[in-house]
């Protein structure tokens, strides 16, 4: 195995440079720098001693010379040049390991290293305290007696000296008289100094033995005989039965040796490396000794030329199979500061989804500054992962049941812990996920009924206007108060210009954009706010569960700035969520497992390089808790308003329109049973502003909330064939305005 030191490399210049120094006919430095000029420049060599008439220079390409024969041209030097970074560069180049780990100089990190060492020690004084009684005293009792015997034995033997026994045996046998007279003399004064003591020590013994029967009271009696007890049971333990057991078993975690990666990525199925292998090399390059890292092993690789992180990336699964790993202990990485070929090997001691729930970094803070980072997680490596959200929007995704809902969460706590942000929460699965934080909420939804989603529509538009109205405010500032005409801490802060952080979340936003009346709409009014409202300090959070063009504008996934993308099932829905190419890069969600993997995702945009984040869990009552204290704080400071204040929301001044009134409209009391594409083109044309671009199937699902259910109807189309296709019954539209306006009366 081959790695790299400084001492190797300097080595090997030295010896070039010897070597140039030594050849009589090395080639002119110059007339091999105009030659590789000319050749590079594909024109011929006109000079006569263009290859020079030494050494023909070693070149790949071919070239021709003055005389038009094919020569090759030069292209690399057979001796060292003054190009390239020098020892003294690349001393100043290399990298400085940091003196104090970063864990120590990260508080957050700091912390939790202490709160699981403060832990540790506390189980392990649990454990034992539990056992002295019941197992470690009685223990020590039955071993006692043969504690006893042991310690008897051992005070005879030293008083004899029985250790240097076998000593003198083997000199008497090798018959060396010398030596034998002098450890037998030796012996005899040890013998006789070890007698002595050891009679005075049975005689103190006795008589401490009669002062403890006869003289002393109870209590000392009773503690001289518990230690006496105590002692001869420690000596009596037998060598292979420990007194104590563990109070932690640590899993055994097989260190990363540079034979497992190299073997392991031998078997991955890149050629280069796998030939390289096979011929008896590493096919790939250590570029820094396997370190420790965090909870895993690192090892830095120089793949072979032409082959990228991507590829590798690509086989994680193979490459977990041939380290003998669980798939989410390894992680291969690329190097933001290397080229495309630098891999970064982690391989952690165990599986990121076997981590636990992830504790919120401020779930015990007392606020937040949004203008700060949110804490959003860790990386497999166990160190902090957090999301700017000022001037950013965030976009979530992936398949039912990976984690959405608890990312989206997350932002919307650490944004509610701020009682400058203003929150407005739409939660179009109508599960309820967001109710703990509908207390601090200037707007709040939650349902996927129409008016959840007309609501959310409202809150497009709305904002939109928002957007409009801040950019104008914002152009009027002082110019010293904003300089770059974008929202600060100073600006947000002075509640009067009402520039104030607002952050709106839509979580299931497919129920949203995709929706026959609504979506278009929204989309428009999200691309614009999502362009626009960014510098402004209004920041969407999107989360949906369906990444396609139609469920998710094009104009939105393509201008987020964040991206965090859970476990999805293909190539196409993995880059409408990280960006396009993102697979290609070997991002790639698709590698999660479904439900072992929940909480886990790719996170793009907040750091330099795309990385695996493991969401922080808040569970119903952590959220709740965090919602209690956001409220106190936004009573503290008076920034409740709006939803959790119990006021009417504003709305969106537009058309109203009634559908049932509109199809009773269109439908002659002549037509019993219609289609629904005719009723879809008459309600074109009777109000194109609200159906235009209308089929069968939107008008299916805007009656179906009105109790109004599709059946298959015969008819005859306009070229006259007579069919079968989805319509409804007349009556039952006025059956559903007689029940509503009862309803209504009865209200
Ligand atoms: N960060 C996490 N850590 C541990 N478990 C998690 C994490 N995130 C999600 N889970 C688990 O996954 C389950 C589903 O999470 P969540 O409801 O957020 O998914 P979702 O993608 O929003 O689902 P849906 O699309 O159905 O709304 C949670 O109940 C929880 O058990």
């Amino acid at each position: 195995m081959k790695h790299p030191d400084d001492e190797n490399e300097l080595f090997n210049r030295l010896e070039a440079e010897m070597n140039a120094d030594s050849q009589g006919d090395v080639v002119d430095l110059d007339k091999a720098r105009s030659a590789r000029a000319d050749s590079a420049d594909a024109k011929p060599d006109r000079s006569p001693d263009g290859g020079g008439n030494s050494t023909p220079p070693q070149s790949t390409d071919p070239d021709a010379d003055a005389s038009g024969n094919s020569r090759p041209a030069l292209v690399d030097l057979t001796t060292p040049t003054a190009s390239g970074p020098g020892l003294l560069d690349q001393i100043k180049n290399s990298k400085r390991l940091a003196i104090v780990p970063p864990w120590m100089k990260s508080a957050p990190e700091f912390r939790d290293a202490m709160r699981w060492f403060a832990g540790h020690f506390w189980h392990t004084a649990r454990y034992h305290a539990v056992r002295t009684l019941t197992t470690y005293v009685p223990k020590l009792v039955i071993r006692a007696p043969r504690g006893l015997i042991t310690t008897l034995s051992r005070v005879a033997r030293w008083s004899v000296d029985a250790e240097g026994d076998p000593l003198r045996q083997a000199e008497a046998r090798r018959e060396n008289s010398e030596l034998y007279l002098k450890l037998s003399r030796q012996r005899d004064r040890r013998v006789r100094m070890r007698m002595l003591l050891t009679l005075l020590g049975s005689l103190s013994s006795l008589l401490a033995g009669l002062y403890l029967v006869y003289g002393a009271g109870p209590m000392t009696q009773f503690i001289a005989a518990a230690l006496a007890i105590l002692g001869f049971g420690w000596a009596g333990a037998p060598a292979d039965a420990p007194l104590s057991s563990r109070a932690v078993i640590k899993p055994e975690v097989q260190k990363l040796t540079g034979d497992m990666v190299v073997k392991a990525m031998a078997s991955i199925g890149i050629g280069q490396i796998a030939s390289a292998v096979a011929k008896g090399g590493d096919g790939i390059k250590f570029v820094a000794p396997i370190t420790r890292d965090g909870l895993g092993w690192r090892a830095d690789i120089d793949l072979p030329l032409g082959v990228t992180v991507a590829d590798v990336a690509d086989r994680r699964s193979r490459l977990a199979s041939g380290l003998r790993r669980p798939l989410g202990c390894v992680w291969p990485d690329t190097d933001p500061n290397e080229h495309e070929g630098r891999l970064v090997l982690w391989v952690g001691d165990r599986d990121l989804s076997k981590m636990g729930d992830v504790k919120w970094a401020l779930s015990d803070a007392k606020r937040h500054d949004i203008f700060r980072r949110v804490p959003f997680g860790v990386d497999p490596r166990g160190r902090a992962q957090s999301v700017p959200m000022i001037q950013h929007n965030v976009l979530v995704g992936s398949l039912p049941g990976q984690g959405k809902t608890s990312a989206v969460r997350v932002l919307a706590c650490g944004a509610a812990m701020d009682p400058s942000v203003e929150l407005w929460l739409h939660e179009n699965k109508g599960t309820g996920d967001l109710d703990a934080l509908e207390c601090v909420s200037h707007r709040f939804v939650s349902g996927i009924h129409d008016e959840a989603v007309a609501y959310a529509a409202e809150s497009l538009a709305l904002l939109r206007k928002e957007v409009m109205r801040r950019a104008a405010a914002i152009k009027k500032l002082p110019r010293d108060l904003c300089p770059d005409k974008r929202i600060t801490r100073e600006i947000a802060d002075k509640r009067s210009l009402r520039l104030w952080p607002l952050l709106a979340i839509f979580d299931e936003c497919q129920n949203l954009f995709a929706h026959a009346k609504y979506g278009k709409q929204a989309g428009e009014d999200a691309e614009f706010i999502i362009k626009l409202g960014r510098a402004l300090g209004v920041m969407l959070v999107l989360a949906t569960q369906r990444p396609d063009k139609d469920s998710l504008p094009t104009g939105i996934s393509g201008n987020v700035s964040i991206r965090f993308c859970l476990k999805v099932a293909g190539q196409i829905e993995n880059d409408m969520i990280l960006g396009t190419s993102a697979y290609k890069n070997g991002v790639r969600a698709t590698a999660f497992r479904p439900e072992i993997d929940a909480g886990n995702g790719y996170l793009a945009g907040a750091g330099t390089m795309p990385s695996v984040v493991r969401t922080a869990y808040l569970n119903g009552p952590a959220t709740a808790a965090i919602a209690q204290r956001a409220l106190a704080l936004r009573k503290a400071v008076g920034t409740l308003s709006g939803h959790a204040l119990g006021e009417a929301s504003e709305t969106v001044a537009g058309p109203t329109y009634d559908l049932l009134a509109d199809v009773m409209a269109i439908l002659p009391a002549s037509e019993e049973r219609v289609w629904n594409e005719r009723i879809a083109a008459r309600l074109e044309e009777l109000r194109p502003e609200v159906y235009r671009g209308w089929k069968g199937e939107n008008v299916t699902s805007a009656l179906k909330p009105h109790g109004i259910k599709t059946q298959g109807i015969a008819g005859t189309t306009d070229d006259g064939t007579r069919t079968t296709r989805r319509g409804i019954v007349r009556a039952d539209v006025i059956q559903a305005i007689a029940e509503r306006d009862g309803k209504a009366g009865a209200a």
